[in-house]
């Protein structure tokens, strides 16, 4: 038989109880425990939600600086924030951050922004160094380390802490982001929720990064294809012109001369001034120094200065941007950027007007030039050759030419002669110029009637090669045989008009501008006032129709000028 003793009986059912009790309680503690978890970890992953929301769309470097703003302050409070990008260089620059927060206008950061190395700080150098969350307090910061420029302005005194993260894009450490709070442990009492959001902000700068780097992309592939379109343009230009002949016809002891100074100063980058009386040649000569010179494989680019007014001229030299002036619809390169480790040819250089001397004066020194409506210089690598038919010096004593810019382009000058002081030349240049259009016209023309060439050698050529050029292809266009019998000079009494040319004449002192504007009058007069075409003006003077009527313009040369019954 088992006696039950009453008494432990008791107890061992009060311990039972009391146990049983016990484990309720603690059953019950694990779930209020899980159940916050849940609470926090759905708060968490609400709040993770809401932030990729935010940033997710956002493309642009202003707008996420908004929008990190916010959220930072809604998370966990931060008053502002800095992200520090890693450049290719390895250096810390200021990426993103709120640009109208009062730290980002001050001096320190401004100078932090615009030269990387300026980021050279002990504690962002630990923030990158460490793989934890690195908290700094500026009320304890060691004597010998600063805290950042921004912070002592951002942070100070309301939000005392810095805490700083590496933000990376798998492995690779895209920059720090450093923010500025009043709790010590705010971030360590959320790490989880704070390492994904740098995972998600990674994810997004990266994004803006990859943009960036497509607009600069896209930038210079537009300025690439405006640049081939303007080089298209200006070569059919090129194309139509007659210079693509490079032969130059001459064995006279002057072109012998001037063929020497030809082949001593192509090799080099020197600036080159060609002066001779208009229709000599000087373009011609221009492109053989280009053509043998090391720039041969680029572009060699005529600007006339004549041709242009004032205004024009400018933005024809440097160009312009879209907007920059009335009927500005595009952006523009100058004929400076398109010359570009060639040649720039700067034909009728007297004609420039002074304030655009001292523009060009500027790009020759500086080799730098400024689109009109820019903002940034443009490094140019570029030969010139300048040409004019005036006489320099004269138009410096007379205030229309800058001195500084005549010796910067006298550097090697090089005089051509006029036809009529090198006749040996005329017959070479007959036969050059009927055997050119003789095949060109598909006719069989190959002789000068003695008569013919002797007229032309006595003729004093006012218009010089060029002029010869004209009367030639006119006689073989007129001619039906095999040989030239007459050549269509002008009258004797149009050349005794033109005869203050020749060098018996009898002086009478006058400006160049005088002198032209007699000489375009009385050519005038004699062309019945015609400009244009085979029997005009400008025909018969050797220059081109655009370049007479700019001349009769700034002559101020009006049509009741002109005596038309002088003819
Ligand atoms: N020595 C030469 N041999 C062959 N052709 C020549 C020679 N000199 C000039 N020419 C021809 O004469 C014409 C005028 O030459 P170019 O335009 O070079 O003269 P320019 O001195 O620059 O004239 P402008 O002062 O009016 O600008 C061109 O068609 C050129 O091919």
């Amino acid at each position: 038989m088992v006696l039950f003793d009453d008494k432990k009986f008791a107890e061992n059912a009060n311990l039972n109880l009391i146990q049983g009790l016990a484990n309720q309680i603690a059953i019950a503690l694990i779930n209020i425990n899980s159940n916050e978890n849940i609470d926090h970890r759905e708060q968490e992953k609400t709040r993770l939600i809401a932030f990729s929301n935010a940033i997710a769309s956002v493309r642009k470097k202003s707008v996420i600086a908004k929008v990190l703003k916010k959220q930072l302050k809604e998370l966990f409070g931060a008053s502002d924030f800095v992200f520090f990008l890693l450049n290719d260089d390895k250096l810390l620059v200021p990426y993103i951050f709120d640009e109208d927060a009062k730290f980002a206008t001050s001096p320190e950061f401004k100078k932090m922004s615009s030269s990387p190395g300026e980021v050279n700080n002990a504690s962002l150098n630990k923030i990158i160094e460490s793989d934890e969350i690195e908290t700094f307090d500026i009320t304890a910061f060691p004597d010998n380390e600063t805290p950042p420029p921004f912070y002592t302005i951002a942070c100070a005194p309301d939000f005392p802490f810095l805490t700083g993260t590496t933000i990376c894009l798998g492995k690779e450490v895209i920059g720090v982001i450093a923010l500025c709070h009043d709790k010590k442990d705010l971030l360590t009492m959320q790490v989880k929720l704070w390492k994904s959001i740098c995972s998600q902000l990674a994810i997004a700068i990266s994004n803006i990064l990859a943009n960036e780097k497509i607009s600069v992309q896209l930038q210079e592939i537009n300025n690439y294809k405006l640049r081939l379109e303007e080089e298209k343009v200006y070569l059919q230009e090129e194309i139509e012109t007659s210079h693509n002949h490079m032969e130059i016809i001459g064995d006279s002891p002057e072109m012998k001369k001037t063929f020497n100074l030809v082949a001593q100063v192509a090799a080099s980058d020197s600036t080159v001034l060609i002066l001779g009386e208009t229709g000599t040649g000087k373009e011609l000569i221009a492109r053989a120094i280009h053509n043998n010179s090391p720039r041969k494989d680029k572009l060699m680019v005529k600007v006339n200065c004549a041709a242009l007014p004032a205004n024009l001229i400018e933005s024809e030299l440097f160009g312009h941007e879209r907007g920059s002036f009335t009927g500005a619809t595009e952006r523009r390169l100058g004929k400076f950027e398109l010359a570009n480790n060639g040649t720039l040819f700067l034909d009728e250089i007297g004609e420039m007007p002074l304030e655009l001397q001292v523009k060009l004066l500027r790009a020759l020194q500086e080799k730098e030039i400024e689109r009109i409506g820019g903002n940034s210089t443009i490094k140019v690598d570029v030969r010139i050759i300048a040409a004019t038919n005036r006489n320099l010096e004269r138009e410096m004593e007379e205030g229309r030419f800058r001195s500084d810019l005549y010796y910067r382009l006298k550097i090697f000058p090089i005089n051509l002669p006029a036809l009529r002081h090198r006749k040996e030349d005329i017959p070479k240049l007959a036969s050059f110029f009927i055997s050119r259009f003789s095949k060109k016209s598909g006719k069989k023309i190959n002789a000068l009637s003695n008569n013919a060439l002797q007229e032309m050698i006595n003729y004093s050529w006012p218009g010089n090669v060029r002029e010869m050029e004209h009367l030639i292809e006119r006689s073989v266009l007129l001619t039906t045989g095999d040989s030239i019998k007459n050549i269509d000079l002008p009258s004797p009494s149009v050349q005794e008009r033109t005869s203050y040319l020749k060098d018996e004449e009898e002086f009478a002192p006058a400006t160049i501008d005088d002198n032209e504007r007699t000489h375009i009058l009385k050519t005038l007069s004699y062309c019945g006032g015609k400009i244009s075409g085979k029997t005009g003006a400008a025909a018969v003077l050797g220059v081109p129709t655009s370049t007479l009527n700019s001349k009769i313009k700034r002559l101020g040369i009006k049509k009741e000028h002109i005596r038309v019954d002088e003819r």
